[in-house]
């Protein structure tokens, strides 16, 4: 269980959203969502598969269109935005995605190096090469700076798509499923990854997730989707607490399969 975090912000909120709907034809998917994320903290979000998860961050970053409702990314509403804005609001989020999505023709040290010279560039190699070093210290994998992404084990790949989100320095973490696929110690590897990097880079994060035990060690606080709408959220405990057959039984199928 995590312990409590002091360096939460509530008077905040990096992130708001009020009465987010969103559907594909007439398939309602998110039907009046309300969400903060404050500054500093971990918000897990917890769903079974289906129900919106990825849509809601895809929305925050800017990938996709609300239909109907407010959302705030660090001060701005983001379906306001122009092209040029949301571009430079972008760098500020940090999205890692659920496959990493590394390019497999580069060595790790280009897979990070690309963005910096996209984003950063007034940057010298030098510079370049001492945030490459930084980041790569701070996932655990400095020795892999000259190895192919097909080399490295799934964890790695996972730490070394953490690391290239975190070179732009982003002020908001999304987290799509960062267990997913992985054995359960690479899986507690990653989950102290993610708190090492809010105590670390000073970052507020969202975590999606259906492992509970991930939810467990990385969530400050937690959210469910059911149906379209938040309606469980607090600590663990609060959430798991209830005689809703819905939640129990994502709970059980959790830990007894
Ligand atoms: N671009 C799209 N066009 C049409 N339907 C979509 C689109 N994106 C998502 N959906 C639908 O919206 C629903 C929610 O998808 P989403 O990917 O957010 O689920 P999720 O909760 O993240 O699931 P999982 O845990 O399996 O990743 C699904 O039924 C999906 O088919």
């Amino acid at each position: 269980m995590k312990n409590f975090n002091p360096k939460i912000n509530r008077e905040n909120k990096v992130i708001e959203i009020r009465g987010l709907k969103k559907a594909f034809d007439d398939f309602e998917v998110l039907k009046g969502v309300d969400l903060d994320l404050y500054e500093g903290e971990n918000l897990v979000v917890l769903g079974r598969s289906g129900t919106g998860k990825s849509v809601l961050i895809k929305i925050i970053s800017g990938l996709l269109n609300p239909d109907e409702g407010l959302v705030r990314v660090l001060g701005k509403q983001v379906d306001k935005l122009s092209a040029r804005e949301l571009d430079e609001l972008r760098l500020k989020v940090g999205f890692s995605f659920q496959n990493s999505a590394l390019y497999d023709s580069m060595t790790v040290r280009e897979n990070l190096e690309f963005p910096l010279i996209r984003h950063s560039k007034s940057m010298t190699a030098g510079d370049r090469d001492r945030v490459i070093h930084f980041v790569l210290e701070a996932v655990g994998l400095l020795q892999t700076i000259n190895q192919m992404p097909s080399e490295l084990s799934g964890g790695q790949r996972k730490r070394i798509g953490i690391a290239r989100t975190l070179i732009l320095k982003p002020e908001i973490m999304l987290y799509d499923e960062p267990t997913a696929g992985l054995d359960p110690i690479t899986s507690m590897e990653i989950n102290s990854l993610i708190n090492e990097v809010q105590k670390r880079f000073n970052t507020s994060a969202i975590i999606i997730t259906h492992d509970l035990t991930c939810a467990r060690s990385v969530g400050d606080r937690m959210v469910m989707l059911l149906e379209g709408q938040f309606q469980r959220q607090g600590t663990f405990d609060e959430v798991f607490n209830t005689e809703d057959e819905r939640v129990k039984m994502f709970y059980d199928y959790n830990f007894v399969h």
